[in-house]
């Protein structure tokens, strides 16, 4: 097909954003506890309070910020995976239908939905596929963003035809490239654990937590997602007897998250005395849960705890099989696209799009906070 017939296909990636500078940090933090997807009471309740905790907690996430020069890389890093993921798709012989760009929208920081769906418009896009940086589907991730984004749209005038990607939990290419960056860090935990006479490390799989209802109210299948990937990886490595488990980390105010915590199980090991390699599974991209989070905090936990060995996995970021395995999510949601033709644009983000069958049975239903 020549290039004036080719579709204009935007992909949009959404992930949460970070603060960009120490004075962006409050308006950050007031802009994620003021999104209902993370404190679901009506305003002016939700208003006042998203007010009250970003200022009580800013001083808390600027030291967390200060660590890392004061500002979240996650822009920069997801500015890598859309410029390899356009590339990727635009060099796609067997795809020649479309011309791909890639574009970003963060949810809680710049470049905001608003801005980018007038990019997207401006661009002249005929089709849009949703993409999330986020394999696992959470109503207070994913599910936020794709809903902020289709306000967006309206609001901008932006009416291409539009398919989201759900979720891609035990996507080959995630599950291939996790497990190639986890087996570097497993064989030196492995070599460490030998010079010290020691039993074989454990892949300690380390998610960002949700509270509870989430899960159990909401019924977002991001648990049990979690749970999935961590099998598929495992099953990958194919080590004989590995000793693995999955907890949550990053717990904030007074609800209850769902667990074990990653503190907990930083604890048990020094009690055990095992070795202990750490692997952030909700993430694809560095960024204060991981270079403070794990690196720093948890680091300095494992060593009070007497934990003999602490080898933190790196997230896979632009990694080209990850990078693949986003190619064959967007194809697959193409198909659903062809198929189905565009998501409601007006509907709620739940119990109605998730074209995964077998992992997202729990968010088909109806219902949900
Ligand atoms: C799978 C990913 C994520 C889920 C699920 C999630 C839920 C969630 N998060 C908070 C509160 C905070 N998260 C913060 C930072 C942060 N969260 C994620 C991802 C998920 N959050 C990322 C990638 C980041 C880092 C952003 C960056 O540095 O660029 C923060 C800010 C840091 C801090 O103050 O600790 C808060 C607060 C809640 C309440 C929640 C579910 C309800
Ligand atoms: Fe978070
Ligand atoms: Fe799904």
């Amino acid at each position: 097909m020549s290039e004036t017939t080719r579709k204009k296909r935007a992909i949009v990636l959404f992930n949460l954003g970070g603060p960009d500078s120490p004075e962006a940090v409050e308006p950050f933090l007031f802009n994620l506890f003021n999104d209902p997807a993370i404190i679901s009471l009506p305003n002016p309740f939700r208003y006042l309070l998203a007010k009250l905790i970003s200022h009580r907690r800013a001083p808390v996430a600027q030291e967390i910020y200060a660590h890392i020069g004061g500002k979240s890389p996650l822009l920069e890093l997801t500015q890598e995976q859309a410029d390899a993921l356009q590339a990727a798709l635009n060099a796609d012989e067997g795809d020649t239908k479309y011309e791909n760009r890639c574009f970003i929208a963060m949810r809680y920081w710049k470049p905001f939905a608003d801005q980018t769906a007038a990019e997207v418009k401006a661009w002249g896009a005929d089709e849009q596929i949703l993409l999330p940086l986020y394999p696992q589907f959470s109503t207070t991730t994913s599910g936020s963003s794709v809903k902020d984004w289709k306000r967006a749209c309206h609001k901008v005038g932006l009416s291409a035809p539009i398919k989201t990607a759900c979720c891609y939990p035990t996507n080959p290419g995630f599950i291939d490239a996790s497990a190639e960056m986890i087996k570097t860090g497993y064989d030196t935990a492995v070599a460490k654990a030998k010079e010290l006479g020691i039993a074989a490390p454990r892949l300690l799989f380390s998610a960002h937590g949700v509270p509870k209802a989430v899960i159990t109210k909401r019924g977002d299948p991001y648990q049990s997602q979690i749970e999935k990937t961590s099998a598929a990886v495992v099953e990958k490595l194919a080590i004989e007897g590995l000793d693995w488990k999955v907890c949550y980390q990053s717990r904030v105010g007074p609800m209850e998250w769902i667990g074990p915590s990653t503190e907990t199980e930083i604890e048990r090991a020094g009690k055990e005395g095992v070795g202990l390699v750490i692997v952030p599974i909700a993430f694809v991209t560095e960024h204060s849960e991981t270079l403070v989070e794990l690196d720093i905090e948890y680091g300095e936990l494992a060593h009070e705890k007497n934990v003999p060995i602490y080898e933190r996995v790196r997230t896979v970021c632009s990694h080209p099989k990850f990078i693949n395995g986003l190619v064959s999510v967007v194809k697959q949601t193409q198909v659903e696209l062809d198929q189905n033709g565009s998501d409601d644009y007006t509907v709620e983000t739940r119990g109605w799009w998730c074209p995964d069958e077998h992992s997202c049975a729990v968010a088909k239903q109806p219902g949900g906070a």
